[in-house]
Parts: structure tokens; sequence; C-alpha cells
């Protein structure tokens, strides 16, 4: 058993965080939350500790409370539930920063499909993948929706790098039988079709958590409907139906040319949402990606299949696709987490995401017409308003966990849930000569209380501020860590 003591966030909903300026939340063997008690005074730790191991010990009499591990947390530190990325694009990493010229479908042909078109060798695969991992953990992300390229054996080491790494991981071949480019297309329907069933084969037959979950999962993943055939997506439906808890992930409605394109590949569809609908791919464990221009027949579509939105700000930004309306979206009950997208994004680290998430309601906020004086503003809606921290936290966190389908197992603090978490820091030291840890955009004082320090951290932080990532109990990254 671990136990972690000290200050505390998380999130229960997309407008209720809890800050504990003294917590102890214990660990079993098997990465599940114990026991979490908060809002404790210094001198009541040591009696809670005590009454839950003796509780524990009354229990398991082979028990053996010599076995625990305690970690005290200084006052710059705090735990946070582990990120959720919810779309990524693990081929692309080497694009970061490329290409902010384009719109969506000259970048996917002069940056994109070049770049993802060198995993085709696996030896770039290997070396590419224990990279991409390896940063993406570093940023505090224990939950990562990763597209991978066309290729089935590049996508295999993907899905190995994160087992072997620890991360949580949902692990796709990108489906793609038309408009891709000379040199970058599958070969046909049924290939496309065979590859993908071969990789879940695969992805299901590594090894599982204590707690028997899966680490690794599969997620179907036709890339958008542009890039897929009417009889590919039927096929993809098809292999859903036959895979009901199964996640799927595709792109949506992200900028106009697309959903044009998209209007003109599909003339019989209602709209963008209706082709994946008319073909098995929305319901519930579907990961839309964007979500930018969603019509008010989509938005309602969306809900009533239960599908879920990744939200995507940095990349809507850079590649100038768009603004999704996050505060309509969550105020209709629609399940939304946050995306990096990279390299459409070109920042790795949710907590860019949410730093971006916060400035895209604000812009949608002041493009908000403005209400007569005798309005009454419903406190419970979040549209048209820019979003508080508990919602931005929870975009990153509970949000993308509800989005996996992972929202029982992951995403805060509550007992029975599998740890999940960082340690933040953000006491750095930025003394002349002595760099350490130092971050330059956070300012610690020794008087600020847990709220202070969470804002510092999501509003300044980076990867010098992740000391600690556990996944299922087991630390996995943070600086410092040796792998
Ligand atoms: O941001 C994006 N990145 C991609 O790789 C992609 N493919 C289709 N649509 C896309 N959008």
């Amino acid at each position: 058993m671990q136990i972690f003591v000290g200050q505390l966030v998380h999130t229960l909903d997309p407008t209720t965080i809890q800050y504990s300026s003294l917590s102890v939340v214990g660990v079993s063997d098997n990465g599940v939350i114990d026991f979490a008690v908060h809002d404790l005074s210094p001198g009541d730790v040591e009696r809670i500790i005590q009454e839950q191991l003796s509780q524990k010990a009354n229990l398991d009499k082979g028990w053996k409370a010599e076995n625990v591990k305690r970690t005290v947390l200084g006052h710059g530190e705090f735990l946070v539930p582990g990120f959720v990325d919810t779309h990524t694009h693990a081929p692309q990493f080497p694009n970061i920063c490329r290409g902010q010229q384009y719109e969506l479908l000259d970048w996917l042909k002069y940056i994109t499909f070049p770049e993802e078109e060198k995993l085709a060798d696996v030896a770039v695969a290997k070396r590419l993948y224990n990279e991409v991992v390896r940063r993406v953990i570093s940023l505090g992300t224990t939950t990562c929706c990763y597209y991978g390229s066309l290729h089935l054996e590049a996508t295999k080491v993907l899905a190995d790098e994160c087992q072997a790494q620890g991360q949580r991981a949902f692990v796709g071949k990108c489906n793609m039988d038309r408009n891709g480019s000379p040199t970058y297309v599958e070969a046909s329907c049924s290939s496309s079709v065979a590859d993908t069933r071969s990789l879940i084969s695969y992805i299901q037959s590594l090894p599982k958590l204590p707690t028997s979950s899966p680490l690794v999962n599969p997620i179907i993943t036709p890339r958008f409907a542009i890039s897929c055939t009417d009889e590919l997506l039927s096929q993809l439906g098809t292999l859903a139906k036959e895979n009901p808890g199964m996640l799927i992930q595709t792109h949506i409605s992200e900028n106009a040319s697309e959903i044009a394109y998209t209007h003109a590949l599909f003339p019989n569809a209602p709209h963008y949402a209706g082709v994946y609908d008319t073909h098995g791919l929305l319901r519930d464990g579907t990961v839309l990606g964007h979500a930018c221009h969603l019509t008010e027949e989509e938005v309602k579509l969306v809900k009533q299949r239960n599908a879920g939105i990744a939200h995507c700000p940095t990349s809507n930004f850079n590649i100038r696709s768009g603004m999704a309306n996050v505060g309509k979206y969550l105020d209709r009950g629609i399940k939304v987490g946050l995306g990096t997208d990279c390299s459409g994004g070109y920042c790795p680290s949710i907590l860019r995401t949410l730093q971006d998430a916060c400035v895209t309601s604000k812009i949608l906020s002041l493009s908000t017409p403005p209400k007569p004086l005798d309005y009454k503003e419903d406190p419970e809606k979040l549209e048209g308003k820019h979003l508080p921290i508990s919602t931005l936290l929870y975009l990153a966190t509970l949000g993308g966990a509800d989005v996996c389908l992972l929202k029982d197992k992951v995403g805060n603090f509550v007992v029975g849930k599998e740890f999940d978490a960082i340690v933040a820091s953000i006491t750095g030291d930025n003394t002349p000569g002595e760099q350490g840890r130092a971050n330059p955009a956070v300012w610690y004082s020794a008087d600020d209380d847990i709220q202070t320090l969470v804002e510092r951290f999501l509003f300044g932080g980076d990867d010098r501020n992740i000391k600690e990532v556990y996944v299922c109990g087991r630390r996995v990254g943070g600086w410092g860590h040796s792998q």
C-alpha cells in the first residue's frame, strides 16, 4: 500500500471542484484508491492513517502495515488527477510547430501525409514512438487516445510502447482507402479492415493491469469521412457492432472546406454526423475530434447517441479551423474532453490545451451580443460564458475519462477508482545559477493557498512542474523518474 499526504484538487462534475489543503489518500497494491479523507487538520493525519491501517489489518489477517510507503507532499506540491488526452496523432509528432501557414486539407497534403508515410519503416516507428510516449507521460497525460498511421506493424509498436512505459492508452490504426496521396493510401477496403482486425487481436493480447482492466485498448479509427469509402465505413460499422464496448475515434466538422467536401462525397447523408451515424459509427464511446461547426441537428444527434467530443482548441486556432462551443455542448449534457491534436496542435501538453480552451470560451463570450439590462443569467449554464477553473480541470481529467468510457475507473480521487495521478510541484528555484526545475512562468509564494497553487499550475505549468506521474498506482514518469 502507498499513502499520500498533502494538498489535492479534483472535480466531481463540470462545475464542482474540490480543493483540500490536507488529504490522506491510500492506494492498494493493485493500484485502486482504498481510502481518501480530505480537509484534515495536521493533528488528524496520524490518527486517520492508523484507523485506516487497522481496519485493513482487521479485514485481512495476512496484511502487514510495515509494507506501507508514505509520500508526504511539500507546501508547493499537490495531487491532481492524471490528464486525459482524447485526441492526438503519434506519427505526426516530428511535425510539431510546422505548417501553421496551411488550413486543414492543404496541411494534410503538404505536411501530414508525407510525415505519416515514414512509418512504413518499423525502425522509424520504434525510435519515434518510444520518444512520443515518454514525452506525453512527462506532461502528466496518464490516458491518451492515439491515432497511428495507416501501417499495422508500426501501430503495434505504438501499442507496445504504451504497454512498456505503463501509459493507459487507446491505440488505433488509421483507416484511409481514398483521398490520401498516391503513396499514402491503403491498397483496398478489405486490407484496411483486415489490418484493423489484426491490430485489435494484437492489442487485446497484451498484459492487463493488476485490476484486470486492460492498460492499452484498441480503438476503431476511420480517419474522417473524406478518407473512407462508403464500403469501408460500412465494414467498420460492422466491426463496431461486433465489439459493442470498443471506442471509435474520428474527426468531425473541423473546417469549412472539409465539411463542404464531405457533403459532396456523401450527398445522401443528412449532414456530416449523419455519415457516421448511418454507418453505425456514432454511439456511446465514439470520440469526435474537433466538432467546431456542428449544426443544431447534429448537436441533438450527438447527444442522442451519447457520443463524446474531443475539444482541440490549440489545433483549431493553429490551422484556423474554428471554435467549438464547449459551453453549449456541456449544457446539453454532451460528454467533452480535451485533445492536444498534435501536430495540428503544436503542443503535446494538456495544460496548453486547457489554456486554449479557456481562451476559446473567452472569445466566444466576447462575441455574444450584449444582454438586455433585465436579463436573468442562469448560473447553471456555461454557454456564452468563459469557462471557470472547475470546468477547465474537469475537461482535462474526468470529462476526458467520460468520453473514453473510463469515468468509473479514473478521472478523480474517488474511492474504488484506479490511482492515475500527478504530483504537481510549483516550487522551482529561479535563482540565477540554480536552474533546476525552474519554470519562469510560475511564481511561487509560501503564502499561496491550494486554489492559488492550482491556478498557477494550470495557467503557467509545464513538465518542470510535473514531479511524479502515476498510472494505476505505479509511478511511470515525472522529472527524476528513471525508466
Ligand atoms: O487535425 C486533423 N489532423 C489530422 O491528422 C486529420 N485527418 C483528418 N482530419 C484531420 N484533422
